[in-house]
């Protein structure tokens, strides 16, 4: 077959526009992520050779070769891992598939200086666009026995064409650009192979060019100089780590490049045995909430990597972790189907919860300032726990932080239980959307004029966990949207200085108006009831007591989960100047056209104030026009 053209997709097209262009000063990384690459084909390859070992009985030793041509002025990178054949080439080096990209290229194309984003998001094999105006690819898939040429100047089109080549894997061919000459010189590659990629299991080898005595005689004729340490990072001691190289670790393993926020390496001993060196990243990927994210754990048996993709290993509401994990007891040919219900990996899986959940809570407990980083970061994340994983419904609430109306920073429940109130029974929320609009809704007024505290959850998955979660503590959560306030039973200064006589009298003339307006507004409310929860609003809407909450309710009806929007109950604040002249005006004769379009408008006026429309647009804006005529006549 002859030469073929082909055109990348569109969004490699832009991709590789930004990393040419880019001003990104750390070119240098790129060699980091074609070793990656490379690592990643070896260990797939290994995996594949656990049941059919004649994929690699030829050539048995993995290696990862670096060859300089500094006359031509290019750098090759060669492999022997799994290769790729010509599908392979045309669809992982023509298309992208990783889920975050989109919403990485959206946040490059809309920032001035990219740099700093290419930086935390790696863009793999691309990178090598940075010093390279031409890059040619050959590779031979493990088992097949033809290789395929794949060569790009990186401007929208790419060639591909038969070629021999000898033995598997796969070999990368930087043309480099004249200003990046740099990376055709041994002691430069030597030292960035030793800064990130130290800790790759498989020896990166360095073909050491020949050198020539003063008599003419050949010194080295191009022997191969090993530039690594080549053992896998997870499998040393803690005391011959050091940090750069746990961190560079973690750039390799989690395909990021930001610091992690935390590291933790261990092995359990004992019935079930595996070791694993774990992170939490620093900072909130591109893609946490994509639908297609995945933790980024590796699992491992005995050093051979099994799989990057064991949803069973991680339970999703903790996938901000990366890593790796390797079990000495899971059997090597074990195969991805057989790793769904495997009660070991189950135990695994426990052990790593736990383990998390305690490292949590004791940064929780000893370092504030610090766990509140993770928080912001991966809070909603864990909070997803409280409902899938109930068993460690106790452990995940210790450590969820909330906003408050009584503060801007974050609060643990345990802080809140400390500040309830004399007779308050409930640990009391509102929930919705948007933070500052919950912060001015009149259900919190009564809360706030007793000074109970209410907490502010305004993530979507608060609207989730809170329903099902039923107590912390002992103490019941209760949405101030929904049924009785229970606000009486909670002391307060201000309940003492009514007097009983006045409050008999008030009750009566409230009563009349609210027949009135149960009258009027038979068939758009559930009830209409004297609020305890009101003190600067004259209305205000709520959940019966049975019924769904407010937000939640929108929430689910947004998403079509919910046909019909509930009846609410309108509740009428008694202390309102408004309502005391309305319970006047309902003993006035000839006052009850008046009173029956301000009892609609409050109703239209309560249902703005929780986002809705009124129930007609057209005789509310009717109805105002008289009130307000009337009210300047
Ligand atoms: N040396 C190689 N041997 C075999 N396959 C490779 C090699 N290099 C790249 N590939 C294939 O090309 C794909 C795309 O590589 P690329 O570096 O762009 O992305 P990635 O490795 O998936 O993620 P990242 O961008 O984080 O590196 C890889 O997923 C892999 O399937």
């Amino acid at each position: 077959m002859s030469e073929e053209q082909l055109s990348f997709q569109a969004e490699v097209s832009r991709l590789l526009d930004i990393v040419a262009h880019s001003l990104y000063s750390n070119k240098e990384i790129f060699l980091r992520e074609l070793i990656s690459n490379a690592s990643d084909a070896c260990d797939k390859l290994r995996y594949l050779a656990v049941t059919d070992g004649d994929l690699m009985k030829d050539d048995p030793d993995f290696r990862i070769d670096l060859e300089i041509d500094s006359n031509a002025n290019t750098l090759t990178i060669s492999d022997n891992g799994i290769g790729m054949n010509r599908q392979e080439l045309i669809d992982n080096l023509g298309t992208i598939a990783r889920s975050g990209t989109s919403a990485f290229m959206e946040q490059m194309e809309s920032s001035k200086d990219g740099s700093n984003l290419i930086g935390q998001f790696g863009v793999g094999f691309y990178s090598s666009y940075m010093v390279a105006d031409k890059v040619s690819v050959t590779s031979r898939r493990a088992g097949e026995d033809q290789g395929w040429q794949w060569d790009s100047d990186g401007k929208g089109k790419f060639t591909i064409a038969e070629v021999e080549k000898p033995g598997r894997g796969t070999s990368i061919t930087l043309h480099l650009k004249e200003e990046q000459k740099e990376y055709s010189e041994e002691l430069r590659l030597r030292t960035i192979i030793k800064t990130y990629s130290d800790h790759i299991p498989i020896p990166i080898r360095l073909k050491k060019a020949p050198e020539k005595n003063e008599d003419g005689s050949i010194e080295n004729n191009g022997d191969w100089e090993t530039l690594n340490s080549a053992s896998a990072i997870w499998t040393r001691s803690k005391s011959d780590v050091t940090d750069e190289q746990y961190k560079e670790f973690y750039h390799h393993v989690a395909h990021a490049y930001d610091d992690p926020w935390l590291r933790e390496h261990f092995r359990v001993e004992g019935v079930l045995e595996y070791s694993g060196l774990l992170y939490i990243p620093g900072s909130k990927p591109f893609d946490l909430f994509h639908p297609d994210r995945k933790h980024g754990v590796k699992l491992y048996v005995r050093r051979v990597f099994i799989t990057d993709d064991c949803q069973e290993l991680i339970p999703a509401y903790m996938r901000f972790l990366k890593g790796v994990i390797d079990s000495e007891d899971l059997p090597l040919n074990i195969s991805r189907e057989m790793l769904q219900d495997n009660p070991m990996l189950r135990k695994i899986r426990g052990g790593i919860v736990k383990r998390v959940l305690g490292i949590l809570d004791k940064k929780a407990e000893n370092e504030q300032e610090e766990y509140l980083k993770f928080w912001e970061n991966f809070g909603s994340v864990l909070k997803e726990g409280l409902y899938e994983d109930l068993p460690q419904k106790d452990a995940l609430l210790k450590l969820c932080r909330f906003k408050s109306i009584k503060t801007d920073s974050w609060i643990s429940l345990a802080d809140y239980l400390e500040n309830m109130k004399e007779g308050q029974e409930h640990i009391y929320y509102i929930s919705g959307e948007d933070e500052q609009a919950l912060r001015r809704s009149p259900q919190i007024e009564g809360f706030k004029a007793k000074d109970v505290d209410v907490l502010v959850l305004h993530d979507p998955v608060d609207e989730f966990w809170v329903t099902s979660v039923n107590e912390y503590e002992g103490k019941g959560f209760k949405s101030v949207t929904r049924g009785g306030a229970d606000l009486n039973k909670i002391d307060s200064a201000d309940d003492k200085d009514d007097s009983s006589k006045d409050k008999e009298e008030d009750k009566a003339e409230l009563g009349a108006l609210l027949g009135y307006m149960k009258l009027t507004l038979e068939g758009e409310v559930k009830d209409i009831r004297s609020s305890e929860r009101l003190t600067d609003s004259a209305v205000c809407l709520v959940a019966d007591e049975g019924d769904m909450d407010i937000h939640l309710e929108r929430i689910l009806r947004s998403h079509k989960q919910v046909d019909e929007a509930s009846k609410r109950v309108l509740e009428i604040n008694p202390k309102h100047d408004l309502v005391k002249r309305l319970s006047d005006l309902i003993k006035e004769d000839g006052a009850a056209k008046e009173l029956e379009d301000i009892a609609w408008l409050l109703l239209d006026q309560a249902r703005i104030l929780e986002g809705q429309m009124p129930s007609d647009a057209a005789t509310f804006a009717q109805r105002m026009s008289r009130v307000m005529g009337k009210g300047l006549s």
